[in-house]
């Protein structure tokens, strides 16, 4: 069975990768995620300082899901920069994810960025952690501003990293920002932002970072993710390539994605909880369910889904 696929003209030898924030900080990690059976190296979102990110607890994991205030620790993107080169020589595409505190800092690293040649540039809109500052997908003016203004300094594949929304008008809005802002990819969706998780015997809050509220992820979050895929990919009629992300745990997640219209998927919680060998199990388990379908390939599959 062929899992590879293509984004944007660009080849990925396997349509399972990480997801942004997902075991991707370090250099020693997005080396590992090289040397892994991952489909793509995925940077941890970038901002133009280095951050430590939120007060720990910041992350917790739990039966159907995950909950996170990571508040945006990684190296800056000028480390980031240095490592694009080196990254790239594992044979796999790397995606680096752009962040920024402010709508100025975004045109900043995506030149830099740019210049350092990851074969895609992923523009996150949706980080929910930052004390103070709402996610930007949330803000369609403010989205087609920012969106705009980094197109004019990227020359490669650039996507957008969006929030879920849970309107069809809100569907219907972002789907007409995207369309003049000509983005080559769709990445749906980030966490849900803003949940909180309580732990009932020590009556408490599970993160510290405000007030325990995190974005959510993995099994708790696939049908709000399944919903965003299907909704933007009948908008662009599936000629916007679309990466799945939101509750894929297994292979028969990964091909839900597929069916709703992702060209790939990434995964997050399953990647924190199981560690890198999840990615072989994820292969091997989209591969079954593919043959077991009588579909070859990915691509075959996508966007097959049936309504009733
Ligand atoms: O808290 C984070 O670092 C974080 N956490 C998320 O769940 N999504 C994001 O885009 C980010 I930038």
């Amino acid at each position: 069975t062929d899992l590879s696929t293509t984004i944007a003209g660009v080849k990925f030898p396997s349509c399972v990768m990480n997801a942004a924030g997902a075991l991707c900080v370090t250099r020693d990690e997005l080396v590992a995620l090289g040397k892994s059976r991952a489909g793509a190296i995925v940077t941890k979102s970038m901002t133009v300082e280095a951050r430590q990110g939120n007060p720990e607890p910041r992350y917790y994991g739990f039966p159907g899901g995950s909950i996170n205030s990571m508040g945006l620790p990684n190296l800056g993107y000028r480390a980031y920069a240095e490592l694009i080169p080196e990254l790239k020589q594992f044979g796999k595409p790397v995606i680096a994810s752009v962040a920024g505190l402010c709508e100025d800092d975004f045109p900043t690293i995506a030149a830099v960025i740019n210049a350092a040649k990851p074969d895609l540039i992923e523009v996150n809109l949706s980080c929910p952690n930052i004390p103070g500052k709402p996610q930007i997908g949330y803000d369609p003016e403010a989205s087609e501003r920012l969106l705009k203004r980094v197109r004019k300094v990227i020359t490669v594949p650039m996507g957008v990293k969006l929030p879920p929304y849970f309107d069809p008008a809100h569907h219907e809005v972002m789907g007409k920002v995207i369309g003049r802002c000509e983005v080559d990819f769709l990445n749906m969706i980030n966490s849900v932002g803003n949940g909180l998780v309580v732990d009932p015997d020590r009556e408490e809050v599970v993160i510290k970072p405000k007030g325990g509220f995190g974005g959510l992820g993995g099994t708790i979050i696939k049908a709000v993710a399944l919903a965003n895929v299907r909704a933007f990919y009948k908008i662009f009629q599936g000629k916007i390539p679309i990466i799945g992300t939101g509750g894929v745990m297994n292979g028969v997640d990964a091909f839900e994605h597929f069916l709703c219209g992702a060209s790939a998927v990434q995964v997050g919680t399953v990647l924190v909880e199981e560690g890198l060998g999840a990615f072989g199990r994820l292969e091997a388990e989209l591969a079954a369910q593919l043959k077991k379908k009588g579909y070859g390939s990915v691509t075959e599959c996508r966007g097959k889904v049936k309504e009733l």
